[in-house]
Formats: structure tokens, sequence, C-alpha cells
């Protein structure tokens, strides 16, 4: 066998787990399921019991009924000594639960070295197993006094806080025994053993005290000293069970009435007579001792009678500790339980309340009263305990307040610790961790004295968690375990002490493991239900997805339809939207257009308008040059009368004046836009285009003398009015050499007709100049020259005059567009292009006759300036 050693042990209280493992041993008889048991170690050295745990038990191999091996700690070891820790296994004993080692088998090499059992020099706690060894074959259980749990622990459940919002079944119940408390929750409950159970309901302060209490006090009066600690949360009724209401007295004074008797004079039947008690009053706050019996204008302590100052606003007096009690703290001694009762009460009232969340005078302090009953030596100490919430709870804010909930925390921290280090058999116990505990120091480590802790717990089930943590304290309390107070054998005394602690442990560890299987298996459950929750709570969405339309696969076709008729209407609100917006952009374009078209005609109605009376200027003007301006008037009338289409109709079909055409048309549509200019040479008004890049070339040597200065005029008044516009075009023409001849200018018949041809293409106009200005030529009256002419209109000769002025006419109005108005007159249709290259054709230069006063007529693309006349 070997072992891990982790230390040494000398305190006898203390106990430190040591782990070793153990090989090969053979043992017949062991019950693996007890597992509160012991197994005694031994060499011939040294001999000791081990606990076997629970956690030992785990790693416990079995073969064959046979232990082969086992891992367990060590609870205790008295006088561990690594260095000879080579122990054989001689025989292993397993102790029941109360704590009495029990024989189970030796083994078949065990040979007792008695030898071997003197002392070590540091084994003042060792435990000696003679009585044990020496009778492996026969043991002896009742050679072991059994052990004491010096801590009872008790429950006390208040009423319901208000008794209106109680509910049907209480959070927590008592059973019938009264050593068990359940706490019932939601998800499962939790069973509490303790020393006793009493619901306030049910038994009142009287039968409570009656109960749990009256047998301590018994004791004190005897001379035992007793601590009864009231601990538990804010509110749970810790202050009512200790100084009881005005209804019905709390332990506290029913204790001393106990002590004192109820006669006034101390006739005591228990203690006799001239029994008397001491009784001090301490508050713990915030880490200070107050002594609420003293002021400072009182008696400093260690009077004797009733010396201590009245009136609870005096200010109270702060005491030291010294060993384990407070210095110098004033006591009030007497043998009347009521004067003395009325003294606690008006004390009492000094103590340091304030209202919380949890408690409308909640207990900021805790508060000792310290009975003495010097005759026999008995004492009793009655702590109610500050409240054990936390900060939050008690709905502190601010520095001082959470300092001041920390302190008072402190004092149950401290006390919780202790009763935990004490359990455990910690080898130093924290008693100085808190003024608290340092004054109850004695209560623990006394052997005469016992402590009553009362958990008080409220039935609300908003406190069920404090509720819980509460009892869990008071059931780690209760394993609390001493040895008997009877002196026996160091050793033998050493063993049952750590007998009774161990089995105490191991019954505590057992029952924590079976509340945790049992919490394992309602988290189970709780999970279980929590999986079918969440199941449940899928399908739900995922049928309200549904009939919100986010289902993937609609199911009937009642669905189809209506999601089809939905995306239908969806649709048609779409279009009929787009079709709103198309008919208004619609209107709008039409109307915009309208107005376009409205200002164009206005526009071009006043261009015609002014048109018309430039024009009508002109003719007046030419007129007037070519009578003389004798007979204006009458040659206006005859100009507004008649228009130029008639007046070329009238031409064409005249008598009088067959040789000369005259052709005017004024074309309003054209929509050619820039590059228009104007000139007028010879009394000609003539449109050039610039479109043909100025390729102009006009002539007008034939026009007579008379019209150049009207020309001219007429070109200054004209040309910047249609700088851009003006379509009038005038073709000046001649027919017969001898009725063209400039000299024959004198003679009043002889009529020169302009013809206006709106043209794009066919134009006679002057050279531009460098400039980009008409130069007009000169006009040669008596002999223009052949070469000037770049173009003449056909010869005219008598016998095919009136064909030749049809063609040309025919010409002109082709030129113009104007093939309806001529259609009208010849009554044939002319195919537009070609009629206009047989009219070209005529009039190429070829065929014309030197002397006529010809315009140069080209293409667009052919006017070359080099062929203008006047070159
Ligand atoms: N068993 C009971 N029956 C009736 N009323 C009770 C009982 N227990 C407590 N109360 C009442 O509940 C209130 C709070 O009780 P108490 O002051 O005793 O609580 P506490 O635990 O001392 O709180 P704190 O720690 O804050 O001082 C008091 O008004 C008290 O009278």
């Amino acid at each position: 066998m070997t072992g891990l050693a982790k230390g040494k042990n000398r305190n006898p209280k203390v106990r430190e787990f040591h782990h070793l493992h153990v090989k090969n041993i053979n043992i017949t008889y062991i019950d693996v399921g007890d597992r509160n048991g012991y197994i005694l170690v031994e060499n011939f050295q040294n001999s000791c019991f081990v606990s076997l745990s629970i956690i030992s038990f785990l790693f416990f191999t079995r073969k064959n009924s046979k232990l082969i091996s086992c891992t367990f700690f060590l609870n205790w070891v008295v006088d561990f000594n690594p260095k000879r820790f080579n122990l054989n296994l001689t025989s292993l004993w397993v102790s029941p639960n109360s704590g009495f080692p029990k024989f189970m088998a030796p083994t078949p090499s065990f040979k007792p070295n008695h030898s071997s059992q003197s002392k070590t020099p540091q084994s003042k706690q060792r435990l000696n197993f003679n009585g044990i060894k020496s009778a492996p074959q026969t043991p002896n259980p009742n050679s072991v006094a059994p052990a004491e749990h010096p801590i009872e622990v008790i429950a006390r459940i208040r009423d319901y806080p208000d008794k209106k919002e109680k509910p049907l079944s209480s959070i927590l119940q008592a059973s019938s025994n009264s050593s068990c408390i359940r706490v019932r929750a939601d998800f499962g409950y939790r069973d509490f053993t303790l020393d006793g159970v009493s619901v306030s309901e049910e038994e009142d302060l009287d039968v409570f005290y009656k109960k749990f209490v009256e047998s301590r006090i018994n004791g004190v009066k005897l001379g035992d000293k007793c601590t009864i600690m009231m601990y538990g949360p804010t509110g749970s009724g810790k202050s009512h069970t200790m100084f009881g209401s005005s209804k019905q007295a709390g332990i506290v004074y029913r204790s001393l009435r106990d002590i004192l008797g109820d006669g006034d004079g101390g006739e005591d039947h228990h203690l006799g007579l001239g029994t008397f008690v001491q009784v001090t009053v301490l508050e713990i706050y915030n880490e200070e001792i107050y002594d609420l019996l003293s002021t400072n204008g009182g008696g400093g302590g260690g009077g004797f009678g009733f010396g201590w100052p009245k009136g609870s606003s005096a200010s109270k007096v702060k005491l030291e500790v010294m060993g384990k009690k407070a210095k110098n703290a004033t006591y009030i001694s007497g043998n009347e339980a009521g004067k003395i009762s009325k003294e606690i009460q008006k004390v009492e009232k000094r103590r340091i309340v304030k209202s919380t969340l949890c408690n409308d005078r909640s207990s900021r302090s805790h508060c000792m009263v310290i009975l003495d009953v010097p005759t026999v030596g008995g004492r009793l100490m009655l702590v109610d305990m500050a409240g054990s919430e936390n900060i939050e709870q008690a709905g502190q804010t601010g520095f001082e307040a959470k300092m001041q909930t920390a302190k008072i925390n402190q004092g149950n921290t401290a006390l919780k610790r202790v009763v935990e280090s004490i359990a455990n058999g910690d080898s130093h116990v924290p008693f100085r961790d808190s003024k608290l505990t340092m004054l109850l120091q004695d209560s623990f480590e006394d052997d005469k004295s016992k402590i009553l802790m009362i958990l008080c717990a409220s039935p609300d089930p908003k406190e069920i968690h404090k509720t819980i943590s509460t009892l869990e304290y008071g059931a780690k309390a209760k394993c609390i375990v001493r040895g008997p107070h009877t002196p026996v054998k160091d050793d033998e005394s050493s063993a049952v002490i750590l007998g009774s602690r161990i089995a105490a442990m191991d019954e505590f560890i057992l029952k924590l493991q079976m509340e945790n299987k049992q919490r394992e298996k309602e988290r189970n459950e709780a999970h279980k239900k929590l999986s079918k929750k969440e199941e449940e709570i899928t399908a739900l969405r995922a049928k309200l997805d549904m009939v919100e339309g986010k289902g993937t696969t609609p199911t009937s076709e009642e669905e189809i339809n209506l999601k089809v008729n939905e995306r239908t209407r969806l649709l048609r609100q779409e279009l009929e939207k787009k079709l709103e917006e198309c008919q208004r952009m619609t209107n709008e374009f039409v109307e915009l257009e309208r107005k376009r078209m409205e200002e164009r005609i206005l526009q071009q109605q006043e261009e015609v308008e002014t048109l018309r009376k430039r024009l009508e200027e002109i003719e007046s003007q030419l007129c007037c040059s070519r009578l003389g301006c004798g007979s204006e008037e009458n040659d206006s009338k005859d100009m507004e009368s008649s228009g130029f289409a008639r007046r070329l109709l009238r031409i064409y079909k005249s008598e009088e004046d067959p040789g000369m055409v005259k052709s005017m048309d004024l074309d309003m549509d054209d929509q050619e836009p820039l590059g228009r200019e104007v000139s007028i040479v010879g009394g000609v008004v003539c449109k050039s285009d610039y479109n043909a890049k100025q390729n102009f070339s006009f002539s007008n040597q034939q026009c007579p003398n008379t019209l150049n200065g009207v020309q001219e005029d007429a070109a200054n008044v004209f040309a910047p009015n249609f700088g851009q516009r003006v379509c009038l075009s005038t073709v000046y023409e001649e027919e017969g050499e001898g009725e063209q001849d400039h000299e024959d200018k004198g003679d009043e018949d002889e009529e020169v007709e302009k013809e206006v041809i709106e043209e794009k293409r066919v134009c006679t106009v002057d050279k531009p100049s460098a400039a980009g200005s008409f130069e007009t030529s000169k006009v040669s009256k008596t002999s223009p020259k052949k070469e000037d002419y770049c173009f003449k209109a056909s010869s005219v000769d008598d016998k095919d005059g009136e064909s030749n002025r049809l063609l040309r006419i025919q010409n002109i109005f082709t030129l113009c567009g104007n093939q309806r108005e001529l259609s009208q007159h010849i009554g044939t249709p002319i195919p537009t292009k070609k009629r206009s290259d047989e009219a070209f054709d005529k009039f190429s230069p070829a065929k014309t006759n030197g002397k006529d006063s010809v315009f140069k007529v080209s293409n667009k693309e052919n006017l070359e300036p080099q062929n203008v006349v006047g070159n």
C-alpha cells in the first residue's frame, strides 16, 4: 500500500484529507454499499482509522467479492508521518452510521505488535486503538460513548406576511414528526432534516418555547451554557421570536421568567432563594460593540444592581473585546423577572433599526442579551442577528448604506464560516473575523456550551431562495459534532470524536448526493419539458408564418387562389399607376407641343405680315419708280388686289405681254434655318442661301438703271428683317432681245415684272465679297457681255416663245415646289425632280443667248464662285 501525504495533523479537532491508494488487498468481508465505514490502517508501529467516504468508494474495484484496489481519502490521520507510511493493511473496519467501528475481517497476515504502540513525541492527539485492536474478534461498540451534536437546529416558519395574498399551499411544509421541512417550488422540492420544525400558524410562541427552548433553559438553571441564535433573512421573524410582540412574549422574557420564576420576590423554586441573574445587553453595529445598558454618563460596567442610565436617547457606549468577552460591559442584576424584562424592553428600543425594502423596522445590528446565573455558573446567550440579506435585496443606496449592509453581513458571513469550519473539522476556525464570532467563541468551543440555532423562514414564495440558503446553512451547522463531555481516555475519546464527525460528514455528503441526484432528475425533467415547449413554439411559429403568408408551400387550392388574386390585384394597381403616369406625360407633351406650335404660328403670321408689308412697300416703290411715282395710289391698289400667283397666271395668259412671265410665291413654310441673305439687285429681291457656302452670283446687267437705287433701298430695308427666314426670291426674266434692251428703258409699256420664287437651289446673286457682303455688279446698260452670263435662258424666238414660257413657268414652279398650282394650270402632273432637271437643262448656259438677261442657276453643290457673273 502506498500513499501520498499532504501534511501533518496535530490537532484532534482538525481534519485533513489525505489521499491514499491501496492495492492488492485481500478482503473477504466488505460491504461496499456501506458508504459510512472506516478502514483500520495498521502497521507494527502505527494504526489508525480512516474513513471510507463516498468519494473513496467510487474508486473501488471488486472482483468476485474481493476488493482488488481502492483509492480513497483519509479523512483523519493521526500523527501522520509520510516517511513511515508503508502500512500493512491488517484489517478492515467498517463502522455503522453511529460512528462505532465494527470489525469486519482480519487479514490472514495480521500479527499485532503491541510493542509498537508507544506514542511518538508528537502523538499528543494520536488515536490509540488498543480497545479496538485488542478485540478484533469481539468488537465492543458500547465501549465508546455516542457523539454529541453541540448545535441543534430548529426551523421556525413565520406567518404569511399578507394573509390576503396567502397562497393555497405554502412553499414550506413540516413533516409529521417535525424533524423535516420540505421546500416546494415549481421545479420540485427539497427536504431538510433538522432537529425540529415549528410553524408559527400552528404553534404560537408559547408552544414553540415549551417545545424547543424550555429544556435548554432548564439546563442553564442547572449550570449549563446555552446560546440561542436567531438566524435568517430580514423580515423572517427573528426579532419577533426573540422579543415577541405586544400580544406574546418572546424567548428573552420567557427565559427570564423561567430562570427567576414568576414571583416578584425571587422565590425561585428551581434555584432557591437568593438566586439572581446578571443581564448584559450588547449591540454589534458596523463591527462595533455598543453597550445598550450604558451611556457615557452611566456606570462604566462591572456595576451591580440597577444602575444603568435611563432613556433610550442617551448616547451608546462602545466596548472593546477582551479575550472572548466584551470588556467592561454594563450589566443589570436582579431576581425579579418582571423588572428586568422592562429594562430590557427599554434598551431593546435603542437598537438601530431602519426601514428597508424587506422590513419596515429592520434591525441593522446584532443584538446579544446575556443572562448569567452566577450561583450555578449557568449562562444563556440570546442572539438576534441582523438580517442576512444582501445589499441589493435591502435596497440600500449610497456608500454609507452599502457599507452598513456589508458590515452587517460581515457578522453573518463570519458566523457561517465558523460553523462550516467547525463542521469540517478545520484546523483553524475564524472566530476573529468579526466581533460577533469573537463573542460567540466560547459558545462553540466550550464543551459545556450548547447552541440552539433557530432558523427563521418566511413562507412567501418570493423569499424561497433566501429560505433555502438559510436552511442549507442550518443543515451544515447540524453537522458539527463534539465528543462526550465525560472525560474518557484521550485516545478513545479522540477516536470516538473522529468517528462521530466523520459519520456526520458522511451523512451530510450522502444527503447532498441524494439531493444532487434529485436535482439532476428534476433538471432533466425540466429540460425535457423545455424541449417540448420549444417544439410547440416552433410549430406555432410555423403556423403563424403560414397564416401571415410567409409559408413557402401553400397547402390548399383556396390558398393558391388567394395568393393569385392578391398578386393580380397588386399587378393591376401597378399597371394603373403606370398608365396614369403615361397619360399624364402624354398630356404634358401635347400641351407643350400645342404651345410651341401656337407660338410658331403666331411668329410666322407676324413674319408673313411683315413680309407682306415689306413686299407691298417694295412693289409700290418699284411701281413708283417705274411710273415716276405719278400714279402711286393706283399701283398700290393693283398690288394689293393681286397676289403673285394670280399675277403670274395673268402674265401667263396675257396677250399684251406674252414674252414676260412673272412668278412670285411666298413660301411661308420654309424651315431652312440660317444662312439666308437677301439682296436686291436691279429691282430684284433675291434670297441667297448660306448653306450653299455663300456661292452666290447675281447679275442684273439687264436691270434698268432706274431700279438700281430702288433695289439698293429695298435691300437695305429688307435684308435685316429677313436674316434668317426670308424666303423671297425673284427671278427676273426678259423675253426677246429687243424688249430686253436697256435702251428701251424709257418705254413705259415695257414692264419689268418681278417674280419671287422661293427656292433653295436656284438663285442668282452677286458674288459675295470677301467680307461676306454682297457686291452688286456694275450694271452694263448697253452691252452686256456674253461672257458675263453664266447662264442664259433659252433663246426665245417667236415660234417657240409660248412653249418656252410655259416651260419656264413650270421650271419656276418646280423649283418652288408648287407643283399643285402648276398642275392646276397645265392640267398634267409634273414629276418634281425630272422636271426640275429638264428645266435646268433648258436653262443650261449652252443654250442661252448671250444677250439675254439670265440668272445663273446652279445646284447647291455646283455653285461656284468663278462662274458668278461679274467676276
Ligand atoms: N410568527 C409571526 N407571526 C406574526 N407576525 C410576525 C411573525 N414573525 C414576524 N412577524 C412580523 O413581521 C415583521 C418582521 O419581523 P421581524 O422584525 O421579527 O423580522 P426580522 O427577521 O427581525 O427582520 P430584520 O432582520 O430586518 O430585523 C414584524 O412586524 C413582525 O411583527
